[in-house]
């Protein structure tokens, strides 16, 4: 069985990692993010524990995993497939799982949450392990759109809270924009700067700003396409073909909107429209609701702007 439930006794104590490079991760949240997070991470030697609310979740992630690694080493061990078999065993080997965040945070050197886009859930995580984790333990958040010092204050350890943002097919996405709070000290955001580059990933450097660089300019292309087609002005696959004939786009805004899920998406919205309640991009969108309240998350639930199944 290639994937084990956690022991929380380690062979590496916390202190023997102390001010060392990272080695030992724990994610949080083994949805669609933190699946890759974990894959990624295990992938390039770290050992990781992935959380996540029930066994059931978690064995729907693992298999996530697997599928993904498959697609991966059908590509880099193109002609040595039993290479590439025993690659994708040494990966999962990585990976442990477990529905206990608190219990499992002790020996680890990072946690990185990839949970709903909530911050009030967000901030009860992370004030949870804070009371429980090793002094020496970074907390990152893989938030899309909250301000990483409004999560990190539900901590005592702004120092060592930063941001790590990755995007989806964490995979084959090689950006990483990490954080730096006005909080998170030169030493956490480094640390965080070289264990993106450890991941195999390309980091740019961000200020706590919202949506950093990538969703400041994101978020308003893909919400307005959608009040495009809401005002009448354009069928959602005719904008897909144009942003992605016209402007050279790898998916179309309504298929990367249900690529990335529409509950995230609607979180993001919903967060940017409070901020910001005069700005009518950010205006409750009825499509957008719609879909959400009918269940209708996506890709990852089978039907979204389209049907999947
Ligand atoms: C309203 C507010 C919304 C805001 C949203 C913000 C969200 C967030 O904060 C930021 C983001 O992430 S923004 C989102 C940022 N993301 C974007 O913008 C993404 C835009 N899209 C793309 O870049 C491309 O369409 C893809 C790379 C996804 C697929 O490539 P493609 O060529 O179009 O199509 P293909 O034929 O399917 O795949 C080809 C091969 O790729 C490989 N592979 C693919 N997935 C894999 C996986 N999961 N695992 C492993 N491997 C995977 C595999 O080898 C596969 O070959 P296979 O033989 O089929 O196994
Ligand atoms: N989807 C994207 O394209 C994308 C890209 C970059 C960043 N993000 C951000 O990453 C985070 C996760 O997004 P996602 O798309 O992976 O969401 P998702 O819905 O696919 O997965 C979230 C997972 O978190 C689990 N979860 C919720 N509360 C939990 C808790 N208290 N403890 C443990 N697990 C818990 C859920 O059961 C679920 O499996 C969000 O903050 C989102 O904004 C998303």
């Amino acid at each position: 069985m290639a994937f084990f439930t956690h022991h929380i006794t380690r062979a590496l104590s916390s202190s023997t990692v102390r001010n060392a490079a990272i080695k030992h991760v724990t994610v949080i949240g083994g949805g669609l993010m933190g699946s890759g997070i974990a894959q990624v991470a295990a992938a390039t030697g770290h050992s990781v524990v992935l959380v996540d609310t029930s066994e059931d979740i978690l064995k729907k992630s693992t298999k996530g995993i697997e599928g993904s690694l498959k697609r991966v080493v059908k590509k880099k061990f193109a002609d040595k497939p039993e290479a590439g078999e025993e690659f994708v065993q040494k990966v999962l080997k990585n990976i442990s799982t477990s529905t206990d965040a608190a219990s499992v945070v002790q020996g680890t050197d990072l946690v990185v949450e990839a949970i709903a886009e909530n911050l009030k859930v967000k901030q009860s995580l992370f004030s949870t392990l804070d009371k429980v984790a090793p002094e020496h333990t970074i907390f990152a958040s893989n938030t899309s759109s909250l301000p990483i010092a409004d999560i990190a204050v539900s901590t005592a350890r702004l120092d060592r809270f930063g941001g790590i943002h990755f995007f989806n097919p964490v995979p084959m996405m090689k950006l990483v924009e990490v954080i730096q709070a006005p909080g998170t000290s030169q030493e956490t955001f480094n640390a965080l700067l070289d264990f993106s580059k450890a991941l195999g990933k390309h980091p740019v450097s961000c200020k706590d700003t919202p949506g950093f660089i990538v969703n400041r300019l994101l978020v308003p292309y893909l919400i307005e396409a959608v009040r495009l087609h809401e005002r009448g002005h354009g069928s959602k696959e005719d904008i897909d073909v144009a942003m992605k004939l016209g402007a050279g786009y790898p998916m179309g805004p309504f298929e990367l909107l249900d690529y990335v899920g529409l509950d995230t998406s609607k979180f993001i919205v919903d967060g940017w429209y409070q901020m910001e309640p005069e700005n009518p991009l950010f205006s409750p969108s009825p499509l957008l609701n719609k879909l959400v309240s009918e269940g209708k998350l996506g890709k990852k639930t089978g039907e979204g702007f389209y049907k999947y199944k």
